[in-house]
């Protein structure tokens, strides 16, 4: 058996998952053996789970309430069981590291590494660390962060700014492949609707309300998240999908723009492949803020323009798409500036010189 084992960890949304899709088929292909531990039911279990050379392992989880709720007297002791289940399996496969993208589900893992003296490095796309990420720190060797910012808030000795890593595969798109999955054709700009993983009701209905106005110019694709299709929408030029995996690459080649929420791992995607967004973040009413910081961030840098979630109606949103059209050149020149701090292969190179 392979003395060369990983376990990777993270979860809750895609966005706590897409950087160890993105680390695991290099090491896959190295020889390496990857575990995966996540949660019963998460996301991750779906986009990990069927992947060639990966042991999926489930663990108890909490989960990060904004409200009042019985579940969350319940949390503490799911933890603890998580830690315990994660301990046991790390004891079991013995990884040299475990690799944590965040998100609720990390937090036993991380915390079950440092007692079976295993290192761990963790991830943080965000502007401003989780609350799951501060915790899994303590316990971490290095919290690689996205944003240069992100260091102010974090231990000096642990936090290395490296950057966004994006999927190689998403450079792969093809036009045509795209074509023949939407129906559409390259006559007419597309734009793509993307509201995060889970989709965003202020978003869905903002589009929709607006597609009379938006189909006279462009074809729309629409993201819009597990159960929030709508049936009763049958417009040509209108295509709309939950969830969509290997497709996404050619969705995002033909696309000429996008309206997106401001998750770290997608804005990253859109700016690598220098596609003009409009951001609407999420608000702080419902999260900790992240996504302002990110949207705010992109716009200092002439990459994006940003709505506030608050101000989202049919106009606005029409308004914001003509100036982004307007302003293309612009837009995608600042983005052709834009150079990735560091490459995946620097990743793959820290983990293997922290491994033990
Ligand atoms: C509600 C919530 O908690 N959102 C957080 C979550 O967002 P979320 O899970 O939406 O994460 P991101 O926007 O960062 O990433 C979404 C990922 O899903 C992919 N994708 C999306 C739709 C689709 O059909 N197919 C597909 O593959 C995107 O390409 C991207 O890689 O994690 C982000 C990264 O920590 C945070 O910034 C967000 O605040």
């Amino acid at each position: 058996m392979s003395q060369n084992k990983l376990v990777f960890t993270g979860g809750g949304t895609a966005g706590h998952v897409v950087v160890n899709l993105a680390l695991m088929p290099q090491f896959i292909n190295e020889g390496y053996e990857i575990h995966y531990i996540g949660s019963y039911e998460g996301i991750e279990r779906e986009l990990v789970e069927g992947m060639n050379g990966v042991t999926y392992h489930g663990i108890a989880t909490g989960k990060l309430r904004r409200y009042m709720s019985l579940e969350n007297m319940k949390d503490p002791f799911r933890v603890l069981k998580g830690v315990m289940q994660a301990r046991k399996i790390i004891k079991q496969v013995k990884p040299r590291l475990v690799f944590s993208k965040g998100g609720f589900v990390s937090v036993p893992v991380v915390m079950a590494s440092r007692m079976a003296g295993v290192p761990s490095i963790i991830h943080e796309s965000d502007y401003t660390p989780g609350l799951a990420n501060k915790i899994a720190t303590n316990f971490a060797k290095y919290i690689l962060t996205t944003f240069p910012e992100t260091n102010e808030h974090l231990p000096q000795k642990k936090a290395i700014n490296i950057g966004a890593i994006v999927r190689d595969e998403l450079f792969d798109g093809d036009l045509n492949r795209a074509e023949e999955f939407t129906g559409f054709t390259r006559e007419k700009p597309t734009l793509l609707v993307m509201g995060g993983s889970a989709g965003a009701q202020s978003i869905n209905e903002a589009v929709r309300s607006a597609l009379p106005q938006l189909l006279n110019q462009y074809q729309v694709i629409h993201l819009c998240g597990k159960g929030k299709l709508d049936d009763s929408i049958n417009q040509e030029g209108y295509v709309q999908y939950e969830y969509v995996t290997d497709e996404l690459k050619d969705l995002l080649a033909l696309s000429n723009f996008v309206i997106s929420r401001a998750g770290a791992n997608a804005i990253f995607e859109f700016l690598a492949l220098k596609k003009p967004m409009v951001l609407i973040p999420l608000s702080s009413q419902v999260s900790r803020g992240d996504q302002i910081l990110n949207a705010k961030s992109f716009e200092k840098r002439g990459y994006a323009q940003v709505l506030e979630d608050e101000e989202v109606t049919m106009d606005s949103l029409v308004h914001a798409i003509q100036e982004l059209k307007q302003n293309e050149t612009t837009y995608k020149q600042n983005m052709e500036a834009y150079q990735p701090l560091k490459t995946k292969d620097d990743v793959v190179d820290l983990i293997k010189n922290t491994m033990i």
